[in-house]
């Protein structure tokens, strides 16, 4: 081929991929018409908008079907802002999360819903159970567990006051960067983050910085909204907190320990059905006798269900007394489940189900 000839043949191609791109529109339109009128008979029937488990079937249909020809994870990533977006032409979805703006849970919320949902940042994590036991929002994005500082104690607590249930479950990688307006370590005259993000950065704080104090504050992105106001200030926060409060990286990925990831649950009024890969939250207490808590396990293990979690949290009202929260694989609904809760709660002086809801993914 000589020049002309490519140039005309390169010519031919962008041309084609206009067409194709206008097919992708068009059929995006069409995909966003179709699922709008799904929502009319949904309401008609008087049944939810939001069918998370249909939604993971349309995605996996797709990753099926494509046979790894398209690049995988992004045509996963393609196709769940599709149908997150097509979700905007049946209701936009309130989710409260724990802000402010660009907080690890912000990040959890977007994993979860997509960018087409609408986020409202709250100062607390009793504050997000609030919103959505009142109704103002249908969902709500909460921290329950960290891969190295252990659980959330606020949101497992909280669920002792509040009817609401998992309904989602997301893993976010958490990395620390270190951030302020110029990106100079010199003009650091203090460090602030939330408490679980100084614990993870200690080390690297000791060696770098070993004469700058360290102040404890609300969240990771609180600390860098106030550093983008504070020259003399540096946040430990994310990439995204950088991005959000246009801050400069003075070091990135701080962390002491690499592959350091959060568990968030995603709440709401009901769990959604079984999908196959599915878990399940209990929490309950038992009587102050010998083997009750082994009476309580043995029942898991005989019917080969795998804990994934147990844990136990003072009873606030009765010194010396506990709760136990426990994570297992398998939805309510699942025969050996159901069966296991329903022994389980004989043995129980009181037992609550959290929810069933689906495993999340962890990379
Ligand atoms: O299939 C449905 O029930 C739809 O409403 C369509 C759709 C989709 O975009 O595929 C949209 C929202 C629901 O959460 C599930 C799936």
């Amino acid at each position: 081929m000589d020049k002309k000839e490519i140039e005309a043949r390169l010519k031919e191609l962008r041309q084609e991929i206009d067409r194709v791109d206008r097919t992708i529109l068009d059929c995006l339109k069409r995909r966003y018409s179709i699922v709008k009128e799904v929502g009319h008979l949904k309401r008609k029937l008087g049944v939810e908008v939001l069918d998370l488990n249909r939604e993971r079937a349309v995605i996996k249909k797709i990753l099926e079907e494509n046979q790894g020809i398209f690049p995988e994870n992004s045509l996963k990533a393609i196709f769940l802002e599709i149908v997150h977006t097509c979700r905007t032409a049946q209701e936009l979805q309130k989710v409260a999360y724990l802000g402010p703006e660009a907080t690890f849970s912000h990040m959890a919320a977007l994993k979860f819903f997509g960018q087409a949902a609408n986020f409202l940042p709250q100062e607390s994590v009793l504050d997000v159970f609030e919103e959505t036991e009142s109704g103002r929002t249908k969902f709500g994005v909460v921290p329950v567990e960290n891969s190295i500082e252990g659980t959330v104690s606020a949101t497992l607590d909280a669920f002792s006051d509040y009817k609401l249930k998992v309904c989602g479950e997301v893993f976010i990688p958490v990395s620390h960067d270190l951030l302020n307006q110029t990106g100079r370590k010199e003009d650091i005259k203090k460090v602030i983050s939330h408490p679980h993000a100084l614990a993870q950065c200690r080390k690297w704080l000791r060696k770098n910085l070993p004469s700058v104090p360290v102040e404890e504050v609300s969240s990771t992105a609180f600390a860098a909204r106030w550093a983008a106001v504070d020259p003399s200030v540096a946040a430990i926060a994310s990439s995204l907190a950088a991005r959000t409060y246009h801050l400069q990286a003075v070091a990135t990925s701080i962390e002491d320990f690499h592959g350091n990831v959060t568990r968030f649950w995603v709440i709401g009024k009901e769990s959604p059905g079984p999908t196959g890969k599915d878990k399940t939250s209990l929490f309950f207490s038992i009587s102050d006798r010998p083997g009750a808590l082994f009476e309580v396990l043995s029942s898991f293990a005989k019917r080969q269900i795998n804990l994934s979690k147990i844990e136990s949290r003072p009873a606030k009202n009765e010194p010396w007394h506990y709760f136990f929260f426990l994570d297992c694989d398998g939805h309510i609904k699942d025969q050996k489940v159901k069966e296991c809760v329903e022994e389980i709660s004989k043995i129980c002086v009181r037992i609550e189900w959290l929810g069933s809801y689906p495993a999340g993914e962890e990379n």
